[in-house]
């Protein structure tokens, strides 16, 4: 049995989510994965930081309700979020950002995933900022110190599609792909088509835990952008940046556009799409679209997300599965850290043969 120290930066809906399935799931996880997951620290901007060579407990973590800068009553504890410090000097094997996603720039994630790489310490991400502004830099700084850089839940929550599109699709030759890929804003739309106004849907979505802190991004199109640009450079080879592709949200739509649409048998959805084009390059957009009820993405509901990808070899592979969501994007986290664990061991059986 492996036993991994994490330190968790973030301790919002989806960290929290991480450290409930760990107070509950550890015995589980040791008898089917063959490990246990030990929280040494967590920093959090607003309850400040924490660290615990020994292990904090997960299930106090979750229940305590901490005021802010809460975290500083705690032995080793401060009232200020000390990331740098927490990142590179705690005993931790494995950093798990979930920290708030800056469309703009991607910072200050992209420094906490440089800290930790360059200390010697493996990633985990949900964030989506790191990944699509600063991909490259951040995996060639993980192979050159030997560690993992993970990212599953930056584009569909717990629902796999890179590792699904890299490993399960590879030589299938995925030549492009169009999407749902916000729950928030899908949500939003089938809540306005069911006649709720767009604020007090975007405020539902946002209990839900499925909203960006600022949910502009979400249904401006921004959360979907830094997606397609993920997918796009993960999946068609592309390196494409946010600013190259174009990106209108679903915030102009009025209630009479959703009822015109539903009149004429269709349903207002925000598409994310990318194509390989015949010279070679990439292009990719944002934009809502009207699709016939008919259209296999246009029963996609709720949060659930659904890409689909062009291959060559199989024409197009449909994956669906929820897209947001506290516990379905603390699953990411963990499906990144068994990924890790299984190159690990198979990397020392290889060692040991
Ligand atoms: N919630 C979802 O459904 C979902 C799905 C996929 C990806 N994500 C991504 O995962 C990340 C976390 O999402 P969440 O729902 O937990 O967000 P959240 O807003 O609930 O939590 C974010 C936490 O990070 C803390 N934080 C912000 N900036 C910080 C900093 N500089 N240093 C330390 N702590 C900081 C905040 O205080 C907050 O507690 C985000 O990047 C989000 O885009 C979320
Ligand atoms: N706010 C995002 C979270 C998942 O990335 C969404 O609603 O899809």
């Amino acid at each position: 049995m492996t036993l991994y120290n994490i330190a968790l930066i973030g301790f919002g809906g989806v960290n929290r989510a991480l450290a409930e399935l760990i107070a509950t799931k550890n015995p589980l996880w040791e008898r089917d994965l063959g490990f246990r997951l030990n929280i040494v620290a967590v920093s959090d901007l607003y309850l400040g930081s924490v660290i615990s060579p020994n292990g904090l407990d997960a299930k106090t973590l979750v229940e305590a309700n901490f005021a802010k800068g809460g975290f500083g009553q705690l032995s080793g504890g401060s009232a200020e979020a000390d990331n740098e410090t927490i990142i590179k000097t705690a005993p931790a094997d494995i950093i798990v950002e979930a920290t708030f996603t800056n469309p703009k720039d991607g910072e200050p994630a992209v420094s906490h995933c440089r800290w930790a790489l360059q200390s010697g310490k493996h990633v985990v991400t949900t964030n989506k900022g790191p990944v699509a502004i600063a991909a490259q830099e951040l995996k060639a700084l993980a192979k050159a110190n030997g560690v993992h850089f993970e990212y599953e839940g930056s584009v569909m929550s717990g629902t796999p599609v890179i590792r699904m599109a890299e490993k399960t699709l590879a030589g299938a030759e995925v030549k492009g792909f169009e999407g749902i890929l916000n729950g928030t804003s899908n949500f939003v739309l089938g809540r306005m088509e069911g006649g709720l106004d767009f604020a007090t849907a975007v405020k539902e979505a946002q209990i839900l835990g499925y909203a960006e802190a600022d949910p502009t991004a979400d249904v401006e199109g921004f959360d979907v952008r830094l997606k397609v640009v993920i997918l796009a450079n993960e999946l068609l080879g592309a390196s494409l940046k946010p600013e190259e592709v174009t990106c209108t949200g679903i915030s102009k739509l009025s209630p009479s556009d959703i009822e015109n649409a539903k009149a004429a048998n269709n349903r207002w959805k925000l598409i994310g799409s990318a194509v390989r084009n015949e010279d070679g390059t990439v292009t990719g957009s944002v934009s809502p679209k009207q699709l016939p009820f008919e259209h296999p993405l246009a029963g996609v509901n709720g949060a659930t997300n659904a890409v689909s990808l062009n291959t060559e070899l199989l024409g197009s592979v449909t994956i669906t599965g929820p897209g947001a969501g506290r516990i379905e994007t603390a699953y990411a986290l963990l499906s990144d850290i068994v990924a890790i664990h299984k190159a690990q061991t198979a990397a020392a059986t290889k060692e040991a043969a």
